[in-house]
């Protein structure tokens, strides 16, 4: 039997950092062409064993045994028991199989799942090398931090570290690795249909089921319930994402031996979903540039202070977050806008993204667009411009109110000298900022010349001496979220799987 292979996307939140926690305003979100895989196939003479395996850290193997008789109760830790040795546990990959398997027994005939669990399961997880700093890769094989020596990194790099000490980029790894697990397993076990996840739908039933059931288990292995829209991005794609309220959870998340059945709260059908997904990409001719910048920054203490802020100063506050959604919302339609033009008359936008890729933005005005059309581009791209930079200055404001280096001052010279380069549009610091990554958009047209606009950032990055950054590979993902593979269509799986 082949292996079923589902990869999930990683996310940039290119705006609406924080904004995005109050289901009154909304984010705009990337998928990333990173990935992350998990891989099922049969252990082989290992009835009700399930064997996790993540091959690029150290002592990274878990080892669970299946009871499909104690699903749910005082005995779900029996469900799927951890017999791992030593006990370093996965709690992430634990309540993944527990939760995800007491769903299959809720939906499935109990004699088919024991069927597909009598030779045992070995499930492997594997994270596109985007999701982990690649710096000492690069410095072992000494070479520079650009993105053509990302390329001569192999695949699925082993990282000579335990997960616990991994250094993240903040593509969100929990939420990509839950996402394809889930899934992963709900399509081994025949619950949604392949074709529901092979569907170009951005939304249908069996993805909805997984965003729902892979929501759930992402909040309960964090211990809170955050935005979701990490998870939401892994699922469906790029998106503006408006959060769901986290009343719908609430039970379940009070409910840790699981007494209660779980279909009715994941159920697609469940109203109580609030959540609303808007499908999203950025427009032809346009690519995002990311760079892993220093030490991750504390994420969960950064909203505890924002937040605390917006309690102490609501006035203020409100001020700030209705300009940013404002600006937010015209950024989404703007890059719409961009796309639509595209749609109109491709040689026209073609032919402005290519005189415009080698000028600054401030010489794009002047530019003879040829054609009503071509001025309408024109002015699209110099708004994106000016609202990329307009929402860096909200986001400095709330960073100053709140006493939060959102856009700490390193990061806005960076980001300054990035923009300021021919043939960008905008820039800033994802999700919710502070020191540790930066993202670029810049244009990309099909025939550049001796340089092109993602050259010249990575110029940039490369000279950059105030700080330490290295450029991530991944641009945007346009599929639509999970994903379901073949092993000889991912570049390195089947090495990997075989080693
Ligand atoms: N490759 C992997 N294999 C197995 N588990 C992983 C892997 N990468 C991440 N995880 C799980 O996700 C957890 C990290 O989650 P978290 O700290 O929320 O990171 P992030 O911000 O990247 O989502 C790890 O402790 C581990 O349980
Ligand atoms: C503040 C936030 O709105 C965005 C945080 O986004 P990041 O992209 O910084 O995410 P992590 O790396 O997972 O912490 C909080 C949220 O929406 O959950």
């Amino acid at each position: 039997m082949s292996p079923t292979i589902v990869s999930a996307p990683g996310k940039v939140l290119i705006a609406g950092g924080y904004l995005v926690l109050d289901p009154v305003y909304s984010g705009l979100v990337i998928s990333t062409s990173s990935r992350f895989y998990t891989v099922i196939e049969s252990l082989g003479n290992s009835p009700f064993k399930v064997q996790v395996q993540s091959p690029q850290f150290l002592d990274a193997i878990w080892n669970y045994e299946v009871n499909v008789d104690v699903p749910r109760g005082a005995e779900v830790e029996q469900a799927v028991h951890d017999t791992s040795e030593p006990r370093s546990g996965n709690k992430f990959v634990h309540l993944a199989l527990q939760r995800t398997l007491a769903l299959i027994l809720e939906m499935e005939d109990r004699k088919a799942v024991r069927g597909l669990l009598c030779s045992g399961l070995k499930i492997t997880i594997l994270g596109g090398n985007d999701f982990y700093s690649q710096r000492a890769q690069l410095a072992e094989r000494n070479l520079p931090p650009t993105i053509a020596s990302l390329s001569l990194v192999p695949e699925f790099a082993p990282s000579n570290v335990t997960i616990g000490n991994v250094h993240k980029t903040g593509l969100g790894s929990s939420a990509a690795l839950i996402t394809s697990l889930v899934c992963a397993l709900l399509v081994h076990f025949d619950v949604i249909p392949k074709s529901s996840v092979t569907s170009s739908e951005t939304v249908n039933d069996g993805k909805a089921l997984v965003h729902n059931l892979a929501q759930y288990i992402h909040c309960l292995a964090q211990g809170k319930v955050g935005s979701g829209f990490d998870v939401s991005v892994a699922v469906f794609g790029s998106q503006i994402y408006t959060r769901f309220d986290p009343v719908v959870l609430q039970s379940l998340m009070e409910d840790s031996s699981l007494t209660m059945p779980l279909l009715p709260i994941v159920s697609p059908s469940n109203t109580s979903w609030t959540h609303k997904v808007q499908d999203f990409g950025l427009p032809p001719l346009t690519r995002m540039m990311l760079a892993d910048v220093d030490a991750g920054s504390d994420t969960p203490s950064f909203v505890g202070k924002v937040l605390k802020w917006v309690k102490g100063s609501p006035d203020e506050a409100a001020e700030n977050w209705t300009a940013l959604s404002k600006l937010n919302q015209l950024l989404g339609r703007t890059l719409q806008r961009l796309t639509t033009l595209h749609s109109n008359d491709p040689q026209v936008y073609e032919a402005v993204i290519s005189r415009c890729a080698s000028l600054t933005h401030a010489e794009w005005h002047s530019q003879d667009s040829g054609s009503q059309d071509g001025a309408e581009v024109i002015k699209n791209l110099v708004q994106v411009h000016t609202i990329t930079q307009d929402i860096r200055t909200k986001m400095r404001q709330m960073g100053e109110m709140s006493g939060t280096p959102i856009e700490p001052k390193e990061q806005t010279a960076l980001l300054d000298a990035c923009v300021s380069k021919a043939g960008v549009l905008g820039g800033g610091v994802p999700g919710a900022g502070g020191y540790d990554a930066v993202y670029v958009l810049v244009l990309a047209p099909p025939e550049a010349g001796a340089q092109t606009p993602a050259d010249r950032v990575e110029q940039v990055w490369q000279g950059w001496k105030e700080l330490d950054v290295s450029p991530l590979a991944a641009e945007e993902s346009r599929e639509k979220g999970v994903r379901l593979e073949q092993l000889s269509d991912v570049k390195g799986l089947k090495r990997v799987l075989e080693s």
